[in-house]
């Protein structure tokens, strides 16, 4: 659990220090003053990655010094462990220098928020960034392979660009994409085994309802990576573009065997985006043997009362959560906030802070 958090010149903090107990904070204010910020920053902190952008510029504080810093300690169960990271620009906007080196061992995040609703109905690179945010948490490996790949179908797509691409040179990038995205494939499909009883076991518990929640793993290029690129091979020269691999990949959702993004209510749509999340916290805690950090952005104002207990019932007791909120009315009705601290936010500055 993360017991303090500092910033500086991060989005639209100048400065910002935290202390957290073990349970966590609710950050209350009206929208705009810099709520998410902080969540994010925490995000940041911990797994290096933003969930709103991946544009480091985007997060420096517009009129600041031209880069941002974050800091924290997080207590484990046997350790403790501290976390710094800085970003500076450089002149044209790029950033210079990273965030040092990424730590495997850094801590576990599970981030809900209202765009998790695009899980359902959004592009398949929205599910395949869900499955990328959880693999690379608990498969070793995961992120460098995902890397690499990138790297290879990125150098792949330029080239078949050329008018006359050099056939070798292409090979030796899809031998690296059979390689990294054979190891891709086999991760996924072991994630969504591990997610999917667990989704279905919360979507029951949030809807209330004996709903039948169905996760399907589908690999654009099967199992057989290599076979299926031979297969596309003159398609992909044809079209100019890769049609076969990881990056095409999808995770099918159904609610009692109909496709979820179509057929499910808006209600049931919320709550299977939710139960994904949940079963994410649920699978890290089981691989990981530790709990996650919960950082729940602006979820529990938009749900009616019935989801919003289930969900914080759900919630292990234990972890820590951190979750911000414009509706203030829930607060005192709700259960499961229990050794929370209370901060408001307005404009950038936050009550109670610490210097
Ligand atoms: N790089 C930046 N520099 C300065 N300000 C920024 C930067 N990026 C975003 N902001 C501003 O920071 C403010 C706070 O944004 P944030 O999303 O954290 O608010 P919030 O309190 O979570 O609001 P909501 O309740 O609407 O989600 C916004 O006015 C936003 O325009």
């Amino acid at each position: 659990m993360i017991r303090t958090l500092r910033a500086v010149d991060f989005r639209c903090f100048s400065g910002l220090g935290l202390e957290i107990p073990e349970g966590g904070a609710v950050f209350t204010g009206d929208n705009a003053q810099g709520k998410t910020s902080i969540l994010e920053a925490v995000c940041v902190l911990v797994r290096l990655h933003s969930p709103r952008t991946r544009k480091v510029p985007a997060m420096c504080r517009m009129g600041g010094a031209g880069g941002f810093g974050i800091a924290g300690e997080a207590w484990g169960q046997e350790r403790r462990v501290r976390w710094q990271r800085a970003f500076e620009l450089a002149v044209d906007g790029e950033p210079r220098e990273g965030a040092g080196s990424y730590l495997s061992d850094g801590g576990l995040i599970v981030w809900m928020g209202n765009e998790d609703l695009e899980l359902v109905r959004g592009a398949a690179e929205t599910r395949r960034h869900y499955l990328d945010f959880i693999g690379s948490q608990v498969e070793p490996g995961y992120r460098t392979a995902l890397a690499r790949y990138r790297r290879a179908l990125k150098a792949k797509n330029l080239l078949l660009k050329d008018l006359r691409p050099r056939e070798e040179e292409l090979r030796s990038y899809e031998e690296v994409m059979i390689s990294e995205g054979t190891l891709l494939v086999e991760a996924r499909t072991r994630l969504v085994e591990l997610i999917s009883p667990r989704a279905a076991d919360s979507q029951r518990e949030v809807s209330g309802k004996e709903e039948l929640l169905g996760l399907e793993y589908r690999p654009a290029g099967g199992h057989d990576l290599r076979l299926a690129l031979e297969q596309a091979r003159d398609r992909e020269r044809r079209q100019r573009q890769s049609f076969v691999g990881p990056h095409r990949d999808d995770l099918l959702l159904s609610i009692n065997g109909l496709p979820a993004g179509e057929f499910a209510s808006e209600g049931q749509q919320r709550t299977l985006a939710l139960a994904l999340k949940l079963a994410q916290g649920e699978a890290l805690a089981a691989v990981r043997g530790s709990l996650p950090v919960y950082l729940i952005d602006d979820v529990f104002g938009e749900l009616d009362p019935g989801r919003r207990n289930a969900v914080l019932r759900v919630l292990p007791g234990a972890a820590q959560k951190w979750i911000t909120t414009t509706h203030l009315g829930w607060l005192n009705e709700s259960a499961g906030l229990e050794g929370m601290a209370r901060f408001a936010v307005k404009a950038g500055s936050v009550a109670n802070a610490i210097d």
